[in-house]
């Protein structure tokens, strides 16, 4: 597609996701950029119209919780080299390192809800992970879970796996390594949320390694398309919808398509909540 590729020299794309874009770059040593487009993805599609802005708040709250998250490694590249990212795609890009990446969505849920809330119904448990009975959708859990998704090529739905599947794929340590690290990331990362008045709900983790052998936290990272947030102050008022993540898009798709053929296209109003929310929570939690 002709408005993929950049109009900046020394890049070749390499990727196209839901939501984002990918490219090599021809020049540098190994680097991926990751360009963060305005497209909303839910229900596994992407919808139709873009939500002005997207791209830019989610790639400004993903590089400021990198920030936040010091100590843990990471992938984007040396702040030196990001002169080098094209001009046309900088508010809405991170450069990153080029690693080998697990096939694992390290997924850790402090909160019942979403397709959680409908596993723990049938079965009082989360992919597996027992849990006390009488929970309500929405309520906090004893501790946060980490239930890990085995990362399907594009197109095929992501699928819920044991942690002992998790040890066939990357074997002990790494499995042991991505579990521990996602809880303490997700641990660090409410703790400095609930500071600001917001609950981090659930979030996904992606990492990879280096050629130095080093687990690096990749991906977008805590971001509204990565993670569920709440208003801390409605939800202890008792408010267990007042979200700052897709929720608005996803209530509105379960009302207006059953789920057969194209999704309709989103009302004007729906995008502008939509941006709204993400301004909001990058304001609530970054200040700016
Ligand atoms: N983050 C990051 C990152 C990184 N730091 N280095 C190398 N690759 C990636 C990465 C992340 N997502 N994807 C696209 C999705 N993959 C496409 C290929 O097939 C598997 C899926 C590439």
């Amino acid at each position: 597609m002709a408005d993929i590729e950049l109009t900046t020299p020394g890049w070749t794309h390499t990727y196209s996701g839901k939501v984002r874009e990918l490219y090599a770059s021809t020049v540098l040593p190994p680097r991926v950029l990751m360009v963060a487009t305005d497209r909303v993805s839910a229900f596994d599609h992407v919808l139709e119209p873009a939500i002005p802005g997207k791209g830019e708040l989610l790639t400004r709250l993903s590089l400021w919780w990198f920030d936040q998250l010091e100590g843990m490694p990471n992938h984007l590249a040396p702040r030196e080299e990001w002169s080098s990212i094209p001009p046309e795609v900088a508010s809405r890009a991170m450069l990153v390192r080029e690693l080998t990446m697990y096939p694992i969505e390290c997924v850790v849920r402090g909160y019942l809800s979403g397709s959680g809330w409908v596993e723990y119904q049938e079965s009082q448990s989360v992919c597996g992970v027992p849990l006390p009975a009488g929970l309500r959708d929405g309520d906090r859990l004893p501790e946060p879970i980490y239930t890990p998704a085995w990362k399907a090529p594009l197109g095929q739905h992501d699928e819920n796996i044991s942690y002992e599947r998790t040890v066939e794929l990357v074997g002990e340590t790494v499995a042991a390594a991505l579990r521990d690290l996602s809880l303490a990331i997700f641990g660090r990362a409410s703790t400095i949320a609930e500071a600001r008045g917001v609950i981090l709900a659930d979030t996904k983790f992606e990492f990879g390694v280096d050629d130095d052998g080093v687990v690096r936290l990749a991906d977008e990272v805590l971001t509204s398309d990565s993670s569920r947030y709440w208003d801390a102050a409605a939800y202890a008022s008792g408010n267990r919808i007042a979200s700052f993540d897709k929720q608005i898009v996803r209530d509105w798709m379960k009302a207006n398509w059953d789920g057969t053929g194209e999704p309709p296209a989103l009302p004007a109003d729906i995008v502008e909540r939509t941006a709204a929310r993400y301004r909001e929570l990058i304001a609530t939690l970054t200040g700016a």
